[in-house]
């Protein structure tokens, strides 16, 4: 359970995400967009000033892929009438939720059979159905349009199943493609994973899941992930998601991918028996057993959520980003262990943003990394083999190879961008380019529908390259095989050492290359170039912002919308309580450091991350709940706030995640964490709150992990009182049915304690549902009564889980009589908590 709402900043930046929505055009889509003049429904517009769907056309596009031989000319329209229609939803069901199988038989007993019957008559596709590909019947596709469930009154109720279950945080909606990477990873759980792009972090979701996968409740498994984002909105949106997920192995990092730090002890920081000691072998530097590197890319595979692409598609935005994902991969090569696996993704179908930036990783790594034939895995899943040949596109003109590129053109033409990967002979072009650049005008832009007209080489013209390498390995998921989006993923595997230097080497043409920007004339180009190369924010690789700003509008997973309600805690101690909002310097989006990589202050934009020393508080929370010694505390506990008497939140992190802190502190602190570890503790801040024994209650994420260890302060209540309990919010010790748990919870110490149901209450009549981890939630024992410590949405969840595992016995808890003391009287005269409960039930109404 927890908290799992959002906060009002966070709604809006999910609003700014809407995909499929219609927009009014900023100026006549004719301006950019070919297809609007071209029989294009959209674009013939009369009136401006009208609403109006997105264009789906865009011949630039059409050209491209046809030219490129993504798809069969005999598939083309059916290729390009499925990129069209409005992409169907798909959710996956989170397998950490204690829930996870009832909503599967929910989903498989219920709604699969109801809705088939209620619209799908006659017809033999099914309404909604489980992705064969995906393990465990636990990602779904819906037949319907995320439009559709919406706006159709007759699906309201699925409709609200996925809101609440989704916002409760027991599934998560993401788009069925961009499901697959991480199972191609073979992650397990005591691996070290570093997702190197990861925000939103629909994939980290997954990735963690298969971590936390066999283990028991109140266990850590031994592996953790690092989640790093370069946009700290993102990490922001990030860290919400995965706060829906009992981890205490999840750390979030606020980098630019290719310069991710590698935390190397050097000679003199290593002491050997030192080490032996304190860490794990492998933590004398951050190196990694898998690797994601789901990159930023122009993100044409997901047109049919984000149509507004169709609009802004042009080649030079492939070509543009083509040079960043070569860094970040490499980078990620560097940082993977020998014998470890990478999976690089993109959700684009360009050649030059796919294959050819794995041909490149193939060839600076000289045999030190192989591509992974994995067409044994998942064979479910309908994929295509990645090409071996295909041409590069700049300026409306199709070239085959490097050297056909003019030199006026070599600065945003990369030999990377070929099959071959071959340049030309280094030979001094110097003079050349100088006269060429004098005589040019170079002030026409890329792919704009005039250019369409002048005579360019066919694609078919040309002598095609063949890349050398087994490309065929790669795999393209293409729209109209399984009708869901387009995603491309590469599986790599490390067989040995980089040679010294391959990251480096080919940084600097890169670098440049990927900082062009569609439709700039190249003077401009390079002006902004050694512009940024003399401002104090460019780093080698500070070009990635721009060039990935502009892909950011177009990649995948952006956030879903819903209802949205708020709750506390992110990692940052200086936070406001809707624990999305980063500290204030962090978020100074009108400074124009919205998608910033935030480097001011002592501590770059992020609280420090303390380990909490503090033996009296360590002590007074250990006596006052019982946590028994098995459950270490100490070292685990950390906190962002190095005065300690003004801590707030305080974070359990796992034994992995302790090592690479020690780390971190042993580097200088290289790391740039924004979040840690699992909340477990938190602040009273009401009058009676601090007058209880104990200033910290446990929090709700925190308390699956902690509750076996709980001695003190535990209590097992009746599933009358239970239900109560989550009904009413808050009862008085006397309304308490069950005599002896009132007797017993009027002997609590006052403060926090945790109620748990009584087993053998529930679930029994139903095979389907075992369940090992026992049913709890954190409550405030006041003067006389106890009051609830979850969110409402909290409360009607559990309520309603309740009530479909006891459906044999058709009991209702709404039918059931009422204790003689409104809540909210209780809440207003008995004052107990009075704050946090108020708190609670505030973020819970948004
Ligand atoms: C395709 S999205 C990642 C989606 C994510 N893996 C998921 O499944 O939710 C690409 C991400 O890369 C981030 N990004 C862009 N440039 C970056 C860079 N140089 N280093 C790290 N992240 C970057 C963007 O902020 C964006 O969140």
């Amino acid at each position: 359970m927890g908290g799992r709402g959002r906060s009002r900043t966070q709604r809006r930046h999910f609003s700014q995400s809407r995909e499929n929505v219609w927009k009014r055009p900023k100026s006549d889509p004719a301006d950019a967009n070919p297809g609007a003049d071209d029989g294009n429904d959209a674009g013939k517009a009369a009136d401006k000033g009208s609403w109006q769907p997105f264009a789906t056309q865009n011949l630039v596009f059409d050209e491209y892929y046809k030219g490129q031989g993504i798809v069969s000319q005999e598939e083309w329209d059916a290729f390009m009438e499925c990129l069209r229609k409005p992409l169907p939803a798909a959710f996956r069901i989170n397998s950490s939720s204690q829930f996870w199988m009832d909503i599967r038989s929910q989903l498989e007993n219920d709604f699969a059979k109801s809705l088939q019957a209620e619209f799908i008559e006659g017809d033999e596709v099914e309404a909604i159905r489980p992705l064969a590909w995906y393990p465990e019947n636990l990602a779904w596709h819906s037949n319907f349009s995320r439009m559709q469930l919406r706006k159709n009154q007759a699906l309201e109720r699925f409709h609200e199943f996925l809101k609440l279950e989704n916002e409760i945080g027991n599934i998560t909606r993401q788009e069925a493609v961009s499901m697959v990477p991480p199972l191609f990873l073979d992650v397990q759980p005591d691996h070290f994973v570093l997702d190197m792009c990861a925000a939103p972090g629909s994939k980290t979701f997954q990735l963690l899941e298969i971590i936390h996968r066999s283990t028991k409740p109140g266990s850590l498994p031994k592996g953790m992930v690092i989640a790093n984002d370069l946009d700290v909105q993102r990490c922001n949106l990030l860290i919400h998601q995965t706060k829906r997920m009992c981890t205490a192995n999840l750390v979030v990092t606020n980098h630019e991918a290719q310069q991710f730090p590698g935390c190397r002890l050097s000679k003199s920081q290593f002491d050997t028996s030192e080490m032996g000691n304190q860490l794990g072998p492998c933590l004398n530097q951050l190196l990694f057993d898998r690797v994601l590197c789901d990159v930023p890319c122009s993100g044409d595979g997901t047109l049919r959520k984000a149509p507004d692409i169709w609009r802004k598609w042009n080649t030079g935005m492939g070509n543009g980003i083509h040079g960043l994902q070569i860094q970040i991969a490499m980078r990620g090569i560097s940082l993977l262990k020998v014998g470890g696996r990478m999976v690089y993704s993109t959700c684009s179908m360009n050649p030059i943003e796919d294959e050819a930036v794995v041909a490149e990783i193939l060839r600076k790594c000289g045999g030190c990394v192989e591509l992974l034939d994995v067409s044994s895995e998942l064979p479910q899943l309908i994929r295509r083999p990645g090409l071996r040949k295909w041409k590069v596109r700049d300026r409306g003109t199709w070239l085959a190879s490097y050297k056909d590129c003019p030199l006026s053109r070599r600065g945003a033409v990369n030999p990377s961008m070929f099959p071959s990967g071959s340049s030309v002979e280094p030979v001094d072009h110097s003079v050349e380019l100088e006269e060429e650049q004098q005589n040019s005008h170079t002030t026409s832009s890329e792919d704009l529908p005039v250019q369409l007209d002048k005579p360019v080489t066919s694609a078919n013209d040309l002598e095609e390259e063949v890349s050398g390498f087994p490309l065929e390995r790669c795999m393209r998921i293409v729209p109209h095989d399984q009708n869901g989006g387009a995603f491309f993923i590469a599986v790599l595997h490390k067989v040995g050492p980089l040679p010294v230097g391959t990251v480096e080497k080919n940084n600097s043409h890169q670098a440049k290359s990927s900082f062009h920007i569609d439709g700039q004339p190249d003077e401009a180009q390079d002006k902004l170039f050694k512009d940024m190369k003399t401002s104090e924010d460019f780093s080698a690789n500070g070009n990635s912002e721009k060039v990935a700003e502009a892909a950011l509008e177009a990649c995948g997973d952006a956030p879903q919308e819903g209802p949205l309600e708020t709750d506390s805690g992110n990692a940052c101690e200086n936070d406001n309580s809707n624990g999305v909002e980063a500290p204030s310097e962090q978020n100074d989006g009108k400074a124009g450091g919205k998608r910033k990589l935030q480097m001011q202050g002592k501590w770059r934009g992020v609280d420090p991350v303390v380990f909490l020393q503090d033996e009296d508080v360590i002590n007074s929370i250990k006596n006052f709940y019982g946590i028994v010694d098995s459950f270490p505390l100490s070292n685990h506990l950390v906190t962002r706030n190095s005065e300690t008497t003004r801590v707030k939140r305080i974070y359990y992190v796992s034994e992995s995640v302790k090592e690479l802190l020690e780390l971190n502190f042993k580097v200088g602190q290289q790391l740039k964490i924004t979040s840690i570890g699992l909340k477990m503790f938190e602040r009273q801040t009401s009058r009676e709150g601090t007058s209880a024994p104990c200033l910290f209650r446990i929090s709700s994420e925190g308390l699956p992990l902690i509750l076996p260890y709980v001695t003190k302060q535990i209590l097992e209540a009746s599933v009358a009182d239970f239900k109560h309990l989550l009904q009413y919010k808050s009862i008085k010790f006397t309304d308490l049915v069950d005599a002896e748990f009132s007797e017993k919870a009027a002997k609590l110490m006052p403060g926090c304690c945790v109620i748990v149901l009584r087993k053998d209450n529930i679930g029994s009549s139903n095979p389907n549902l075992v369940h090992e981890s026992p049913i709890a939630i954190g409550c405030w024992r006041g003067k006389a009564s106890l009051s609830v410590m979850v969110t409402a949405l909290d409360c009607q969840e559990l309520l309603e889980r309740l009530l479909l595992r006891m459906e044999p016995a058709k009991e209702s808890p709404v039918q059931e009589s009422k204790p003689s003391i409104d809540a909210n009287e209780v809440n207003n005269s008995d004052c107990d908590m009075a704050e946090d409960v108020e708190e609670i039930r505030l973020n819970a109404e948004g």
